[in-house]
Order: structure tokens, then sequence, then C-alpha cells
């Protein structure tokens, strides 16, 4: 599991080592990590001049210090200090290793149009503006360097892209678009959630010797080697009941096919047993693709509310689902909600719970439940609407909660004690009380239209096996990216064949688990 640590938790943990360290240890540390990083990068490249922006702070400090490696093993090296105090303005001990190794020092001073020429030359830039210091935004001479930086340099932004907001809460708009990111001891929230996760590129961690293990992530991400320790594996005595019923109330008249989609992924899955509640179409087409499910109600350890359901049926077959339906929400069974089913959710549920929205249903349902949009007020660091505004009076909308993805998920968290799988090419799962994680793992072709259905599926199969909602949502998240990476295979994909892709996917994840060393 990859977990990133809050500003707050780095620099107590910076602190603590530093307590047990000679002075400027840390920092050397970080230079010369992120020397070795850039050593690499330029060999690969065969680049020669290396270009460092240098900021006010620690984070230009680190900066100075590793041009002064790359100018002493020969690269062609220059720095500009952005501080308007200029030499003054930087990092001292950094700024005199630089001049010792005879790094080229530029100066703000000297005007935009010869620092972009400057920058222009470089085969590798060290963004070295801000780190975990830094607000915000970037400031109008920094951007215009940034620039001026040619298509073909690697960018290698110090802890941090400078412009991003280091808790990764606010958006990017005016921000330091990197090749990779060398972090120091830990990942930073910025670095997994969709406000940084883009201009972050690359992470690489360098180890600098600070202790972080014992204390709770602000995010954290499932990776392969997770998934070996969190599936449910069947042992002998289990039985087809004891592994998990999933009762799936899914497809409608209007939309069968999501019924084939989300018992498709469970079976594939490996659900113990699936119970389908539908209507006459998409029971046939069920019967059709997953013989092994049973039609009807009954006893389940789990349901997956949603997929193709339609809420403004009227017919008799329909009504009949949709009291099936509200009887799971009001029931005491673990629930994942989808699509459809989302329009039946009236609150707080008690008992587990999953919501899995992308950005519009859950805009739709934060509206219904009374939450309304609103701008952030003026002397705010961005101008996206943020989630703990005070009410404007106006319906939420899909475009805010894209603005701010994890503010909108926490709403909704807070307003249902459920957990929240917010969709997109980042999705995030959101539970009150833990860690948000964060999965990435999924190809753009995933956005298709039945995709959503096939995660359904999936995370119904486990919570019907016992797992806790938030690391069902969230190992649901990761083996349904990873799948449609793997059918994708660079093209095209189709939900259906994500669905038959999750047995071989599930079947080599847990072999990776198996042959992983303790
Ligand atoms: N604390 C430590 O022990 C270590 C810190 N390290 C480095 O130190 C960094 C943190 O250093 P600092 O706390 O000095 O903070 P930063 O270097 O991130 O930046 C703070 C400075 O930048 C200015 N600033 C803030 N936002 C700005 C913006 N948007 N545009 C322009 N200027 C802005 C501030 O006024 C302040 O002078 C880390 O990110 C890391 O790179 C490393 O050397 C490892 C050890
Ligand atoms: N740009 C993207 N990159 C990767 N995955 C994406 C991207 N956009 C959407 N997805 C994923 O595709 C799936 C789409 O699901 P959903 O929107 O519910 O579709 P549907 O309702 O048609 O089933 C989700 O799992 C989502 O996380
Ligand atoms: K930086």
């Amino acid at each position: 599991m990859i977990r990133a640590h809050s500003v707050e938790t780095v620099r107590a943990a910076e602190a603590a080592a530093m307590a047990e360290l000679p002075e400027g240890e840390l920092m050397a540390r970080a230079a010369r990590g992120l020397a070795d990083v850039a050593t690499a990068r330029l060999t690969d490249s065969g680049g020669t001049t290396v270009v460092g922006l240098v900021g006010a702070g620690d984070n230009g400090g680190d900066t100075l210090y590793a041009v002064a490696h790359l100018a002493e093993a020969g690269y062609a090296c220059a720095v500009v200090l952005l501080p308007a105090a200029g030499r003054d303005g930087v990092h001292a001990g950094g700024l005199e290793a630089a001049d010792g190794a005879g790094v080229m020092v530029h100066l703000v001073a000297e005007g935009p149009e010869a620092l972009a020429q400057v920058v222009a030359e470089a085969d590798l830039v060290l963004d070295g503006i801000v780190g975990i210091g830094g607000r915000p935004g970037l400031r109008p001479e920094a951007a215009r360097l940034v620039d001026a930086v040619d298509d073909d340099a690697w960018v290698l932004a110090v802890d941090l892209a400078s412009g991003l907001d280091p808790a990764g809460e606010s958006g990017e708009d005016d921000a330091v678009w990197a090749d990779e990111t060398v972090t120091f001891g830990t990942p930073k929230p910025v670095h997994l959630l969709p406000a940084g996760e883009a201009a972050t590129g690359r992470l690489t961690v360098v180890d600098i010797g600070i202790e972080v293990d014992e204390v709770p992530a602000a995010v954290e991400r499932l990776e392969w080697d997770d998934v070996a320790a969190l599936w449910p594996v069947p042992g002998r005595g289990d039985d087809k009941y004891s592994r998990g019923v999933l009762g799936l109330v899914a497809g409608s008249e209007a939309y069968p096919g999501a019924a084939v989609l989300g018992a498709t992924a469970a079976a594939e899955a490996g659900v113990g047993m699936l119970r389908l509640v539908a209507t006459p179409t998409p029971v046939g087409l069920v019967h059709q693709a997953v013989p092994e499910a049973v039609v009807g109600d009954g006893r389940v350890q789990a349901w997956a509310v949603g997929p193709g359901l339609d809420t403004e049926a009227t017919d008799a077959d329909a009504v009949a689902q949709l009291d099936v339906a509200r009887a799971a929400l009001g029931s005491e069974l673990p629930v994942v909600v989808d699509a459809g089913g989302l329009a039946l959710v009236a609150g707080r549920r008690e008992a587990p719970t999953v919501l899995t929205p992308h950005a519009g249903e859950l805009a739709r349902l934060l509206t219904r439940l009374g939450t309304t949009g609103g701008q952030r007020g003026s002397g705010s660091a961005s101008s996206s609407p943020a989630a703990d505004e005070l009410p404007a009076g106006r319906p939420v909308t899909a475009d805010d909660v894209r603005a701010d993805p994890l503010g909108h998920a926490r709403r909704l968290a807070a307003l249902t004690g459920a957990t929240v799988l917010l969709k997109g090419a980042t999705t995030l799962v959101v539970t009150e009380g833990h860690a948000v994680r964060s999965q990435a793992d999924a190809p753009p072709w995933l956005a298709t239209a039945g995709a959503g259905d096939v995660l359904t599926g999936i995370v119904g199969t486990l919570l019907a096996s016992g797992l806790e909602p938030h690391d069902a949502a969230a190992l649901g998240a990761l083996v349904h990216g990873v799948t449609a990476d793997r059918v994708s295979n660079g093209g095209p994909l189709r939900a259906l064949a994500v669905a038959h892709g999750i047995r071989p996917t599930v079947r080599d994840l847990l072999a990776r688990g198996r042959s992983a060393p303790a």
C-alpha cells in the first residue's frame, strides 16, 4: 500500500529526525537523492544542461545543493533565484555550495527575456520554487519561467510540483507540470489526489531516514500486492452460502443490459451465489449469460442495488422490483448502491453501505439531500467551487464536483454515514474515520457505458463475502481498473469484456501474493 502523509505529519517526523542528526543532514540526504535521480534521467536522455528554479525556502535549498552535485559531476548547470531579494533571499548554505561548484547564478532582475533563454536551454529543469511550505498558485515571474521550459526537457519537481496545494484539496490552475516528482521520506496527499496527480507525473520517493510508518496516513492507495491479503479466498470448509450470497437488484425493461454486466462481473469475481431481482427482459438475458444466477428474492449476505434500475417505471414487475430495492436499503445488510439505486437513498443508513456515484450522480444526490452549490469567497486561493462553502442556494453541479471531488465526496459521506466511492480517472473512496483511498489503475478507455455496472458487481461480491465497505470499495476499484488495463492493452474497451477479464486478473493478482516475499 502506498501511504501519503499530511504536511503536519511530515514536519513532525522531520523535526524528530533532525533532533538526532547533525545540522543540515536531512537536506543533504534530500539533495543527494535528488541529484541521483537527475543524473539517471540525464544519462538516459543524453542531456547535458541543468537549470534549477530556486525559491525562498528549503525547497530551494534542496535544489541548490542538488545542482551543486550535478555541476561537480560535469553537467552545465545554472540556477535562477526567484526571490526579489536575490542572493540574500535564498538558502545561504545551498547558494554557497552552488557557487563553489561553479554553477551560473541568475537573478530575476535580469529580466524575463534573458531568463527565459536560460531556462529554454535546459535538458533537465529542477523545480525548487516551493515545496510543502507553498501556497497554491505561481507568481507571474515564476509562471513565465515555467512557460519557457523546452517541451523536450525533463521537468523534475522537488518534493511537489510548485503551485499545487500540498494537501491536494484545491485544484491545479497554475502549477508546474512535472514529468517526475522526487519526494522525500513519504508521499504527500497531493501526489495521490485528483487535484495534483496529473501535474505530479511519475512519483519517486527518496528515503531520507524520517519515520512515518507508525503514523496514520492521510491518503492511501492499494497496490497489486495488497490484493492477496484482502481478497476473500475460500477455504476447505466453505460452501456457497458461507462464501456469501449477493442479491442483485438491477436491470429494467428500459435498461436490461446493466443486469447482465453486474451479474457477469459478480460471477467472474467468484461470488458464492447470485440472486437476481429483475423484470422479465433482464431476467431472460441474465439466464443466457449467467446461467448460475438464481432468480427471485431470498436470503443474501449483501445487496447490490441500482445498475439499470428504472425508478420511474410503474408496471407491476417494476414496482415489485423497486419494493425489493427499498427493502434492501431498509435492511441491516451491507448494500452497494449505484446508478438508479442512488435515487432511492434517503439519508443515513446504519448498516455497511457503499455508494458508487460518478460526478453527475454525486451532484444530484447532494442536491436532493439538501446541499447546495457555492463559490469560494474572495480571498481564497482558487476560484473553483468548494464543497465546504456557505450555501449559495443553487443545485450542486457535476462541474462543482469535478472542481473539488474530495470535498464533495466527504460531504456525501458525512450526510449518509456511507462509504462514498466517487468514480473517475482517479477513483476516491471516502469513509468517515478512515484515510481516504485513491485508486488510479484504469486507462481512460474504461470511460465507457456499463463500466460502472461491472464495478458494482465486484464490490457487491466483496461485501457479500464479509469485507468492510472501505476495503470492498477500494479493492473493487483496484481490480476493476487493473482488469480494464489488461483487457484494453492500449486499445478500446467494452464493459462486457472488462467483466470477462476479472477472473484471470484476480487469479494472477492472487498468484503474485503467493510468490511475494513475506
Ligand atoms: N524540513 C526539513 O527537514 C526538510 C525539508 N526539506 C525541503 O524543505 C521544503 C519545505 O521548506 P520550507 O518550509 O522552507 O517551505 P518551501 O520551500 O516550500 O517554501 C516556503 C517559502 O516559499 C514562499 N512561498 C509560499 N508559497 C509561495 C508561492 N506560491 N510562490 C512563491 N513563494 C511562495 C514562502 O513565503 C516561504 O518563503 C520541503 O518541501 C522539502 O523540499 C528537505 O530538505 C528535507 C528536509
Ligand atoms: N478518464 C478515465 N480514466 C480511467 N477510468 C475512468 C475515466 N473516466 C471514468 N472512468 C471509470 O469508468 C467507469 C465508468 O463508470 P460509470 O460512469 O458508472 O459508467 P456507467 O454508468 O455507464 O456504467 C468508472 O469505474 C470510472 O472510474
Ligand atoms: K517544488
